[in-house]
Order: structure tokens, then C-alpha cells, then sequence
């Protein structure tokens, strides 16, 4: 670990515009924190207290209205709140993760390849590529009979161990997880939890929304707290990209 943050989040704002009732909604603000090589943060609050969202701004789905995310990347130190879309694509597939509950399952694409693709990406040969896909589906309990099968007809819970073994085949360094265990069984949340413990012994810095936080208790080091939203009449506002 080194003693430079790899994130520095500072007084980060995100509001949204409700436009059909003409006033703005903060979904948190003045956010700050530093996040470490190797750590992980639990972010906390009650429903609708901002924490998808904050995940999805660092991500750069949402832009903020106000604030930083100065992020120590391979290529120099970059404000995620300011960068350009370009460089969030670039970032994204090289350097940060995210896993959300919902699989984007791709019309005829069978679940090894989805799977494999971040190491097609990366370089690594094609029958490399799908042993390591393979072996990620099966760590996450993934049925050999549906590894060449579309996810787009699979269960819930089986879309969700395709999206997590393609979020988490390659390490990045930073990522993102938004209730990841949700639609698990106890075997699936099982291997998440040595993986996820696996990347955080190699320096992969991680911030996890998690419903039940039992389910990653040992690896937490700290924990965010949101506070209560505000509803403000007046805010600048930036519109949200469609990444
Ligand atoms: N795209 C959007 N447009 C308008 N308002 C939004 C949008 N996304 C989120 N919000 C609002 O922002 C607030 C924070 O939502 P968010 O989903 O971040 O909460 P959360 O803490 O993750 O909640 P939960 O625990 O219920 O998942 C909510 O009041 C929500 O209605």
C-alpha cells in the first residue's frame, strides 16, 4: 500500500433536476473521502440516502454538480468529475470496475464470451481467454451446460454470476460493487467473497454498497455514512452522460 490515495473524493455534490416538478433533489452532498491501494470502504445509509448514485458518479454515469474525484491512474492523475468521455471509456476498460445487479446480457453472445471478453481486451489468447471464463463460471456456480448458452434467458440469479465473473476475471484497480450478493445463493456469495478478498490482498481498491454487509464483514476497513437528502430549489446543473 502506498501512503498516496488512489482516490480522492472532495466535496462531492450530485443533484438531479425533477424536471415534471421543477425543483432539484440532492442525492448527497459535500461528499469527501480517500480510498487506498488494497482497501474497502462499506458506504452505509438508508434507502434513498444517495449510495448507487455516488458509485454510478464516481463511475461517471451521473456528472456531479460540484466536487472532485482525483483518481491516480496508469496514465497520470485524472478528475473523473471533468474528464472526458474518451478518457472514462479508456479508464473503464483498463483500470476501474463496476458490478451492479443487473447483467447488460448481450442479444446471442453465450455467457463464456461475455465472460472472457475483458482478457480478449486485454490481450490474452483466445483459448487462454475462455479456460479462465470457464473456470470463473464454475468458481461462481454457473452450470457447464449453460457456459455456451445466452444469459439473456437465464435466471436472475444466474445472470448475476456471469456479470460477476466478467467484472471480477481481470483485477482492475478500483471497483465499484452496488448490492453484488443480492440475487446470490450462499455458494455464490461464498466465492464473491474469496475473490473479492483475493483482489484486496493484490492492492484493488474497492467501495461495496452491500444490503447485508455481513456477507463481506472481513474484509471491511471502513465505513462511509450518507446523510439525510435535501430538496434545493436552485443548483447549476450539468446533464448526465449516457456512458
Ligand atoms: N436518475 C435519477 N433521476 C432522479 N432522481 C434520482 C435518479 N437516481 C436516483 N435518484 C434519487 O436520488 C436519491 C438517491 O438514490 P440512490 O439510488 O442513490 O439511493 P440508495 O442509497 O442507493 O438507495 P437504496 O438503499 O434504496 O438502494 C433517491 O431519492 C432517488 O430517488
Amino acid at each position: 500500500m502506498t501512503s498516496t490515495p488512489l482516490l480522492r473524493v472532495q466535496g462531492l455534490t450530485k443533484t438531479f433536476r425533477m424536471y415534471h416538478l421543477d425543483s432539484m433533489l440532492h442525492a448527497f452532498e459535500g461528499v469527501s473521502f480517500d480510498l487506498f491501494e488494497g482497501e474497502f470502504i462499506l458506504l452505509r445509509g438508508h434507502n434513498g440516502a444517495g449510495k448507487s448514485t455516488l458509485l454510478r458518479t464516481i463511475w461517471r454515469s451521473y456528472l456531479p454538480v460540484g466536487g472532485h474525484v482525483f483518481y491516480r491512474s496508469n496514465h497520470g492523475e485524472i478528475d473523473l468529475a471533468n474528464a472526458a468521455d474518451v478518457d472514462i471509456a479508456l479508464l473503464r476498460r483498463e483500470e476501474i470496475g463496476f458490478v451492479t445487479q443487473f447483467l447488460n446480457a448481450r442479444p446471442r453472445v453465450a455467457a463464456q464470451d461475455i465472460v472472457a471478453e475483458p482478457l480478449l481486451l486485454a490481450g490474452v489468447s483466445r483459448a487462454e481467454a475462455l479456460d479462465q471464463a470457464r473456470h470463473w463460471l464454475d468458481q461462481f456456480g454457473v452450470r457447464p451446460e449453460l457456459w455456451r448458452a445466452y444469459p439473456s434467458t437465464f435466471s436472475g440469479g444466474e445472470q448475476q454470476k456471469v456479470n460477476l465473473a466478467r467484472a471480477l476475471i481481470l483485477p482492475q484497480k478500483l471497483l465499484l460493487l452496488d448490492e453484488p450478493t443480492a440475487s446470490l445463493d450462499a455458494g455464490a456469495r461464498a466465492a464473491l467473497l474469496r475473490r473479492l478478498a483475493e483482489l484486496k490482498r493484490q492492492g484493488v481498491a474497492i467501495i461495496g454498497v452491500f444490503h447485508h454487509p455481513g456477507d463481506v464483514e472481513t474484509l471491511i476497513d471502513r465505513e462511509i455514512n450518507l446523510s439525510t437528502r435535501v430538496v434545493a430549489d436552485e443548483t447549476t446543473e450539468r446533464e448526465d452522460v449516457a456512458l
